[in-house]
């Protein structure tokens, strides 16, 4: 979205018109020098108004011509003289991709700061920003990436999800560019392009690296005191001097292509210049077709990544990214790189520093993808680089022009696919009964929940249901538009307690903090889904929990699922619970059910109702005060109808509230005498360890109570059998 800028800048602006002469004129708005205004952090994607962008511009002046066909009107852009046009630094938002960002040199002491990345010998600037983040060591696929990446190799790296991927890759792409030369004036050029298959992760990767492009405020509070960190002594491997902007504009530029936003905008922010695309196969699709210039661009560019790159052939994107991709091979056969092209110069005879790099990530790139990635397993690319097209994701990758001989493989994922920080377990019960064991859960473990389905209609009856059950629950799924979307995730990352309940689309790379619990409510249909799925908690080295929930006819597909991840069902430890607490929630559940059709019934009467007369507005037809208000029909509710279920809805909700108002009393638990009773309450009060809703359970986390149920469990088998064998020593 566009704007021009408020009201007060305008009055100051026009008071400096006097002193401007014309240097363009444009007949539309597309043309003008539109940049972006950058939103307030805490607002989020997600802006009070529901705006994705806002995009000003400055010295600009409207003019109106006479001319045969009519006014019309133009906008001429006014050159300011320097003095004038100095932006403050509190309102220097200019837009990214302007040049003027040379400026005082600076540095920083990685030895005694930050001493795990010392040995990398990253630019100054992304030390501060590492510093500033206290992220004080790189995470494994970090430490094992940087120096291949820096050597120029290229590079497939398979972790675990949440283990810092993005930077594994996007801090050698920074640091490049930031280690360029580069005069203020110069247009920047495209340097990068990563490749994502959801625009959520798009736009999460952007904001990721982002926070790398930018100034930091850097004066650091240390343990020891302040440090300024400008002042210390350098020991970074790039030139220092071209990277400080005074005014705050960002040290690399980063754009975002991916559907649902306006395709013109997207347009306007690559011709002013980038160094960093970041985009959805489709949307980059449909703008590089009609964009010479940055298919150019693309031919030209030194870093390409994949990331998440399994899950772009099923969402679909096959043919754009295969599109993409034949952009980024080397078109003549010369080109190719024979084996024995030696490790500094390619076939092209570019050197490393210049080639083309590229980077494949994912969690979940099988062993055996991973060895034909390797050169020699590569079908050569002919003069045209068109081949059959195919449709798997080995095909694909396969097509991948890796410039380097032999591309590093790195592989740290762990066995299974289970991160070691996540606590896993199941619920296994009938799929009429899932809704009440995960209000169960819910209740039982109040934090941040991901609940994932498979389809989108589930979706849509569980969100009013859980709505009535006082739940803050927000849904995310593909036919939700763009910004709603946005705006849900946003939610659910910022309200305590909430729960996203979403499909697959939510799966892969979603890097949302804190998030506690993920619920396989239906089961995922890939192992691959089940690792990224569950890979939305547990994330960065934090303690999280998955529970699969598995009704009998699901069994054998979480049976075969599991063994192809070489893992046996009973692996997962079952959920211990409170069964008596069931009974009363299932009557919570079945009354919210009951209110929740009724309400369908009302805004389905509505809807037909309102359908009626539009149309008859329309068709500029009187309809008959009878057929508005009364039936002769007997399918049409008449109006004591309509009353008669509101009323009933009423009650229902009213019966609802005080049911949920009372309080969930687990068994041998009496609410009137704490201090009776087979589970007396009164030490927990004290102590204000008891829980909120269910009276009799501890305050306690899910993962733990898992732990303890386990420990249990095998205190008492090891109790059987030693009945067993006594049994046996006296038979014998
Ligand atoms: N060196 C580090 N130290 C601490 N935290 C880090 C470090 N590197 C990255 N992180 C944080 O870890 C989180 C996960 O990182 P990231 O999203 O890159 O993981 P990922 O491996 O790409 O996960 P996925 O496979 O699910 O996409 C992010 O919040 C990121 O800010």
């Amino acid at each position: 979205m566009a704007a021009l800028s408020n009201a007060k800048r305008k009055s100051r602006q026009q008071s400096r018109l006097s002193c401007k002469k014309v240097k363009l004129q444009y007949a539309s708005l597309d043309g003008l020098p539109w940049k972006s205004v950058s939103r307030p952090v805490e607002t989020g994607l997600d802006g009070d108004d529901g705006i994705l962008e806002l995009e000003e511009v400055d010295d600009v002046e409207i003019v109106y011509e006479e001319t045969d066909g009519g006014r019309v009107v133009k906008f001429n852009v006014l050159e300011v003289p320097d003095n004038i046009n100095k932006p403050s630094s509190a309102d220097g938002k200019a837009a990214a991709g302007e040049g003027s960002h040379l400026a005082p040199a600076f540095s920083f002491d990685s030895a005694t700061l930050l001493p795990k990345w010392h040995t990398f010998n990253l630019h100054p600037h992304l030390l501060q920003v590492l510093h500033k983040q206290t992220f004080t060591s790189p995470t494994p696929i970090q430490s094992q990436a940087l120096p291949f990446a820096f050597s120029g190799r290229d590079i497939v790296g398979v972790a675990e999800t949440g283990s810092g991927k993005t930077l594994a890759y996007g801090l050698p792409i920074l640091h490049h560019i930031l280690a360029q030369p580069r005069p203020a004036t110069q247009k920047r050029k495209l340097q990068a392009l990563i490749l994502a298959p959801t625009r959520e992760l798009a736009l999460q990767v952007s904001d990721h690296l982002n926070a790398f492009s930018r100034i930091v405020d850097t004066t650091v509070k240390e343990e020891h005191g302040e440090v300024n960190l400008s002042n210390v002594k350098s020991k970074g491997r790039a030139p220092a001097s071209s990277t400080q902007d005074a005014q705050g504009l960002p040290l690399v530029s980063i754009a975002v292509l991916v559907g649902g936003m306006s395709a013109q905008k997207q347009r306007r922010l690559l011709d002013r210049g980038i160094d960093v695309l970041i985009a959805t196969p489709g949307r980059l699709w449909d703008i590089i077709e009609e964009d010479e210039l940055l298919v150019q661009q693309v031919r030209n560019m030194r870093f390409l990544v994949l990331d998440e790159a399994d899950r772009m052939i099923e969402a679909g994107h096959f043919a754009e990214m295969d599109n993409i991709l034949r952009l980024t091979v080397r078109q003549s056969k010369e080109d190719e790189i024979e084996p024995e092209a030696t490790a500094q110069e390619d076939g092209q005879g570019m050197s490393r520093e210049d080639r083309l790099q590229t980077f494949v990530f994912s969690a979940t790139l099988s062993k055996d993808l991973q060895r034909n990635l390797k050169r020699r397993s590569r079908p050569k690319v002919g003069r045209t680089g068109k081949s059959k097209p195919s449709s798997t994701l080995d095909d694909l990758l396969l097509r991948l022009d890796f410039r380097d001989p032999e591309p590093e493989v790195i592989d740290i994922s762990p066995e299974g696919g289970v991160v070691s920080t996540l606590q896993e377990s199941k619920i296994e019960c009938l799929s009429a009964d899932k809704d009440t064991y995960l209000y169960y859960f819910l209740l039982r473990y109040p934090g941040r929940s991901l609940v994932f389905l498979s389809a989108i209609d589930g979706i849509r009856r569980l969100t009013p249901l859980m709505e009535l059950l006082n739940l803050k629950v927000f849904p995310l799924h593909s036919q939700l538009e763009q910004r709603q979307r946005l705006k849900n995730l946003d939610r659910f990352k910022t309200i305590p307690n909430a729960i996203l309940l979403a499909t697959d689309i939510a799966a892969r790379g979603l890097d949302i903090p804190a998030v506690d619990h993920v619920i396989h409510y239906q089961i995922p249909r890939s192992a691959d889904n089940f690792i990224h799925r569950n890979g939305r908690t547990a994330r960065a080295m934090r303690q999280g929990f998955s529970l699969l929930m598995c009704a009998p006819d699901e069994r054998r597909v979480v049976r075969a699922l599991l063994s192809s991840l070489g893992r046996h069902d009973s692996d997962i430890p079952e959920l211990p619970m409170e069964l008596t607490l069931l009974d009363n929630l299932k009557g919570r559940i079945h009354l919210a059910r009951q209110i929740d059709s009724q309400q369908h019934k009302v805004k389905k009467q509505n809807h037909e109702r309102n359908w009626l007369k539009e149309t008859a507005e329309a068709m500029e037809i009187e309809i008959d005060s009878d057929i508005m208000s009364g039936p002769e029909d007997e399918n049409k509710p008449s109006k004591y109808q309509r009353k008669r279920v509101g009323t009933k809805t009423a009650t229902l909700k009213a019966e609802l509230e005080e049911m949920l108002s009372r309080p969930l009393l687990a068994r041998g638990v009496s609410a009137r005498y704490i201090t009776s009773g087979s589970r007396p309450i009164a030490d927990d009060i004290v102590s204000g360890n008891v829980h909120q809703t269910m009276l009799g359970l501890k305050q306690t986390d899910a993962g733990s109570d898992v732990i303890v149920a386990k420990k249990k469990r095998l205190t008492v088998n090891k109790k059987e059998n030693q009945e067993v064998g006594e049994w046996a020593g006296l038979g014998s």
